[in-house]
């Protein structure tokens, strides 16, 4: 099927340009959607594009639109259906929450109508207020899936999979996909899968539902119900599991409670991971695709500090990311909750930081983390003109412009880091009574001793360290 150049098979991206949306952002969404399906594994064959007031509330497309589509995967361009629209239950549906489009579903089938094969088309523009691109030549070979980058009904989705012939993915089922590729822990694995089943589980039902009612109404039900039944066990058993595994973790942190702790955050691709690295000189995986980290992996500040600083290295965030995604990964994230400095890490390079930068903001503030004191770092600055450099700093005068990969820079952040700590430590005389000499170890660990004496009631430490740490620590080593 492939050939040399191009190995991997072929995909179409298609996007709604919807009002109030600019031509600049239309296309940096379509881009990024590219990027997505890149690290999936496709190569982006065709882009097709339409203006619109609205996703179609069947098809998404409108039927000029659609037949274009189709003759570039091979399909016939309309849906097989003897069914009338009636656009406005298909608007319902569109709007309609997972559990109502099931509803709605089920009414359907008694009456006689198939909710999915609903289309309506008339609220199309008329053709000549179209701007439309879709690439020139087609493809010598087919492109076998269709990418949308909205999240559709799971009837939309059967709707354009009919029409086009080949498989078709939403935004959101490409990132669930490459979630489920990427995990690598047992946590993240479990977290992806309840993020899987949650997003599958109303598609399965519509695909196993239009099955068995081709081969007669009724039949079908007790299959779809066992279906739902086993993923709302599965579901249970996950939860389950992963809640064991947040225990020992919440366990592991709640230990590392007083240590000096840094969060690298920020939109996937911004360098977080080359970051941590460079910081710790851990070997975390770093890569040129979305979402190649969604493990938070936690190692010291490297040359060691006294106390030692610990950075963490979190999940990356996208817009749109499915509030499911969202909330599976929540762990992941308390991580950057429960740090004492936040490190925004933004590529610089990339013409859209500024709503990668809003999208950051955004989540961290949905988990409540928008009070944790926090650092701007524009990543990538090897790839910055002069002047470019002057306008973020222009733009954010406090921000740190840097290169993961140049060493001077990333020793000035180390600096940074070291430097936010020293402005909010303070410092104490700890009496350590000779009887408590064995856990000397607990006040080098949360503290740096600046200067020992010995006297008659033991050993005295004057020690620096952050104020919850040394309150901890006068109360240990209470006489
Ligand atoms: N030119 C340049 N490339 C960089 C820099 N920092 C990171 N990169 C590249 O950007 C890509 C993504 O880097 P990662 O460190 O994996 O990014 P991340 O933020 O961890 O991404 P996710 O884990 O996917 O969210 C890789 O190809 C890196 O080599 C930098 O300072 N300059
Ligand atoms: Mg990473």
């Amino acid at each position: 099927m492939s050939n040399s150049s191009s190995p991997r098979p072929l995909a179409v991206l298609v996007g709604v340009q919807l009002p109030g949306v600019s031509d600049t952002e239309h296309a940096a969404d379509l881009a990024e959607l590219g990027r997505l399906v890149h690290t999936l594994g496709y190569e982006v064959a065709a882009t097709v594009s339409q203006r619109r007031d609205r996703l179609a509330a069947g098809t998404v497309l409108g039927s000029g639109k659609l037949a274009e589509l189709a003759r570039l995967t091979g399909g016939r361009g309309i849906v097989p259906s003897g069914a009338k629209g009636r656009k406005s239950k298909a608007r319902e549906r569109w709007e309609a929450e997972a559990e109502e489009a099931e509803e709605q579903e089920a009414e359907a089938q008694e009456t006689g109508a198939e909710a999915d094969e609903e289309i309506a088309d008339d609220d199309e523009l008329p053709e000549e207020a179209l701007e439309a691109e879709a690439s020139e030549e087609p493809p010598a070979e087919r492109p076998t899936v269709v990418v949308v980058d909205h999240e559709l009904s799971p009837s939309q989705l059967s709707n354009l999979e009919r029409a086009t012939g080949a498989q078709v993915y939403d935004r959101t089922g490409v990132i669930v996909d490459i979630f489920h590729r990427h995990a690598r822990s047992r946590e993240a694995k479990m977290q992806v899968e309840i993020a899987r089943l949650n997003y599958l589980a109303p598609r399965l039902r519509e695909s196993t539902g239009s099955r068995e009612r081709q081969q007669g109404r009724g039949s079908g039900d007790s299959a779809v119900e066992l279906d739902r039944r086993k993923i709302r066990d599965r579901l249970a058993e996950l939860r389950e599991g992963l809640a064991a595994i947040q225990h020992d973790q919440e366990n592991r942190r709640y230990a590392r409670r007083d240590q000096l702790r840094v969060a690298l955050v920020g939109y996937t691709n911004a360098g977080k991971s080359s970051l941590m690295r460079a910081l710790t000189g851990s070997e975390v995986l770093v890569a040129d695709q979305l979402f190649a980290t969604l493990d938070t992996t936690v190692r010291a500040l490297q040359p060691e500090t006294r106390p030692r600083v610990l950075i963490s290295d979190t999940v990356g965030f996208i817009q749109k990311l499915p509030h499911d995604l969202v909330a599976s990964f929540r762990s992941t994230l308390d991580e950057a909750l429960e740090a004492s400095l936040l490190l925004y890490v933004v590529d610089g390079s990339d013409p859209t930081w500024e709503s990668q930068l809003e999208v950051t903001r955004s989540v961290l503030r949905e988990i409540g983390a928008q009070s944790v004191p926090s650092r701007l770092l524009f990543n990538k600055a090897d790839r910055l003109a002069p002047e470019a450099r002057e306008a973020l700093l222009q733009r954010h005068p406090e921000a740190l412009v840097l290169s993961a990969h140049a060493p001077e820079d990333v020793a000035a952040l180390r600096q940074t880091i070291i430097e936010f700590f020293e402005r909010s430590m303070v410092e104490a005389e700890l009496v350590i009574p000779y009887a408590r000499q064995a856990r000397i170890g607990e006040v080098y660990e949360h503290a740096r001793v600046l200067s020992e004496a010995y006297d008659e009631t033991g050993r005295r430490l004057k020690v620096r360290a952050l104020p919850a740490a040394m309150a901890r620590l006068t109360r240990a080593f209470q006489t």
